[in-house]
């Protein structure tokens, strides 16, 4: 454990339960073995994130960092030897620049796409969902690349933590909301195949403690209000 692991300092993250990008945050401080106090609730955030006004938020001995793939880097700084964890990013530079390339493009490209698809009336969905082809696409082709089964080789790094809310958060926004299917085990085979490990990595033992997912009943049912909510101006 760091220093700051070990003089105690709290680490709080700030969020909401249907957020994947407080779920990443989530899964990194697990994989670190840092216990986190998940404050819900965040009537101060306006305070702790000014700026964006977003969750997620870590805050770490009262100061806070925010932008989840920010924060993620933060993480694997500060706890760098935490609990025997593997580095979250690659040690080499060329594939560290390489796995914050596609992860804030891969973040860009997939945010807007998503929200074009499904605040679309179903005629026009076809321009969005193709995007969302293009990047997983480029994600295909960047696991075949690899010699593991993970972004990050044989273990979970950085960008398996960026696009880990995939699997499922597309699952629930398009499938499960608009019946709409875009992740194709035939198409895309081997990030098929990562996500089943991502989700479930049989060989290790509690696995669902790290990478834990909202129920996909109830996520389905948020997203359904929310996409009712936002329709007129959508965010
Ligand atoms: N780029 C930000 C995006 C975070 C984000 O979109 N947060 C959403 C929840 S998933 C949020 O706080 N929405 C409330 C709002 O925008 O007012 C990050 O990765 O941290």
């Amino acid at each position: 454990m760091s220093k700051e692991a070990d003089s105690g300092e709290v680490v709080q993250l700030r969020g909401m339960w249907a957020s994947p990008a407080v779920h990443r945050v989530a899964w990194a401080l697990r994989l670190k073995g840092v216990e986190e106090d998940l404050e819900r609730k965040s009537p101060a955030l306006l305070e702790l994130n000014p700026i964006t006004k977003q969750v997620p938020v870590l805050v770490h001995g009262g100061r806070p960092v925010v932008e989840s793939l920010v924060i993620l880097e933060y993480i694997d700084e500060v706890w760098s030897g935490a609990a025997g964890a593997p580095p979250l990013l690659p040690e080499n530079p060329y594939e560290r620049a390489r796995a914050r390339f596609l992860a804030a493009f891969v973040e860009d490209k997939s945010r807007e796409a998503t929200r074009k698809v499904f605040f679309a009336p179903e005629k026009e969905r076809g321009e969005g969902l193709r995007s969302l082809e293009e990047i997983l696409e480029v994600l295909e082709k960047e696991l075949k690349s690899k010699e593991g089964e993970f972004f990050g080789g044989r273990s979970i790094g950085y960008l398996d933590l960026a696009v880990g809310w995939m699997p499922f958060w597309l699952g629930v926004v398009l499938e499960g909301v608009l019946d709409c299917k875009v992740m194709n085990a035939i198409k895309f085979p081997t990030f098929y195949l990562w996500s089943k490990f991502f989700l479930q990595n049989p060989p290790e033992e509690k696995w669902e403690s790290i990478i834990t997912l909202p129920p996909r009943e109830k996520a389905i049912e948020y997203f359904i209000k929310y996409r009712q909510l936002y329709s007129d101006s959508p965010k």
